[in-house]
């Protein structure tokens, strides 16, 4: 699909108002996306596991109003009015204008609230604005009740992206590719696709404990860390990795090669974060907590040879990657081991999940 597929169609007449709720998971990619140039086109292409717990649940609520000249929205997180989240938002809805012209239309008022922390890492701003996008998709199909299924998925991830790159793959489920890659065929800089190739079962229901190091908000947010790309030393070749490791992992998720995967997992996350460190300002976002982990990690993946690994987003927090044999071993490490270094000894254990669902109230 292209851009002109996400021009809007012809409407039925606009109902006086109404009300819609969507679930969207967050997600954690394996192949990380990092950098990208104007609007929201990724710079290299990036894939990703669809969570299950960690989601945004978000209610939309429109009021037909007598101009049609302004965007106008209330915000309310879990419960209050949010004002810093209003300009992400505002930006978010000034790019999809084009695209869903009723947003003049109506007063908005979005009511929403996350199943884990914001701005610390665990792409809150990805199921946050996936859930946004499915909630306008949702209003947009009652304007426009014969568009079809894969055009209401695909545009819900392309306006999402609008709202956050790494949200375009938190609509579907599984695992889920976004940027055009020359040897995935249907691959798009615009929205995120199911990834198309064989997937071995055993990544079907793969674990990930988020170790919550660090819950406060990071120093830096992905946006401007994305901005550091440009011009970074070392960012062709980053660029360039990432394609190729989309290449490697071709036959890593179709045979099951846990050995080969952990490798290329954990060096993906240690580059996101050595981007980070050599870019110009500087930064870390690991704490020590985070550098605690990482090696009790490696030693237990050593002396007990399960097969755990971990990954990082651009935050201190980390994501603990196990398949669901592993489990019980896993779980009691961490109990053992790793829960002194988290925040209040708070985690979260999460799977691979199925992606977003509509909540009928
Ligand atoms: N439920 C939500 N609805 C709308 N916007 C949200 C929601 N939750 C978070 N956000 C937006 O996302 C921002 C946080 O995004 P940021 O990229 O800084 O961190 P993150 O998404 O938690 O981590 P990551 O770096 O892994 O993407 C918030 O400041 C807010 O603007
Ligand atoms: C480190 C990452 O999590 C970066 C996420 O960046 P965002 O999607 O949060 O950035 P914006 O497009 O500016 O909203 C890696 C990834 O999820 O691929």
């Amino acid at each position: 699909m292209t851009e002109k597929d996400f021009l809007p169609g012809a409407y039925q007449e606009l109902p006086e108002n109404g009300k819609v709720t969507w679930k969207a998971p967050s997600n954690i990619a394996l192949v990380k996306y990092w950098g990208k140039r104007p609007v929201q086109i990724p710079a290299n292409p990036s894939i990703s596991f669809t969570l299950d717990t960690c989601a945004t649940t978000t209610s939309v609520s429109f009021r037909k109003k007598d101009t049609n000249d302004t965007l106008s929205f209330d915000l309310f997180f879990e419960g209050k009015p949010k004002e810093d989240f209003k300009p992400k938002i505002q930006t978010f809805l000034e790019r999809i204008d084009l695209y869903v012209p009723f947003l003049k239309e109506y007063h908005f008022t979005i009511e929403t609230s996350n199943s884990f922390p914001h701005s610390s890492g665990i792409a809150s701003s990805a199921s946050g604005m996936a859930a946004l996008s499915l909630c306008l998709m949702d209003i947009e199909k009652q304007l426009n009740p014969t568009m079809d299924e894969a055009l209401f998925y695909a545009k819900a991830s392309y306006l999402a992206r609008l709202g956050s790159g790494s949200a375009c793959r938190s609509i579907k489920g599984n695992l889920v590719q976004w940027g055009k890659h020359r040897n995935i065929s249907n691959s798009s800089d615009l929205y995120g696709i199911e990834y198309p190739f064989e997937v071995n079962p055993v990544f079907r229901n793969y674990c990930d404990t988020i170790l919550l190091v660090h819950k406060g908000q990071k120093q830096v947010s992905s946006t401007v860390g994305h901005q550091l790309m440009h011009g970074h030393p070392y960012g062709e070749n980053r660029f360039e990795q990432a394609f190729s490791n989309l290449d490697k992992l071709k036959p890593i998720l179709a045979n099951g090669d846990l050995e080969e995967f952990i490798k290329l997992v954990e060096s993906e996350a240690l580059t996101l974060h050595a981007m980070m460190m050599t870019s110009m300002p500087y930064f870390i976002l690991m704490k020590p907590d985070t550098l605690e982990i990482i090696n009790k990690i490696w030693k237990f993946r050593e002396e007990t040879k399960t097969p755990v690994c971990f990954t990082l987003d651009a935050g201190a927090n980390v994501h603990m990657l196990y398949p669901s044999s592993a489990k019980e071993k896993v779980r009691g490490f961490i109990q053992d081991e790793l829960i002194g270094h988290c925040e209040n000894g708070q985690y979260i254990h999460d799977r691979v999940g199925m992606g977003a669902i509509k909540i009928n109230d």
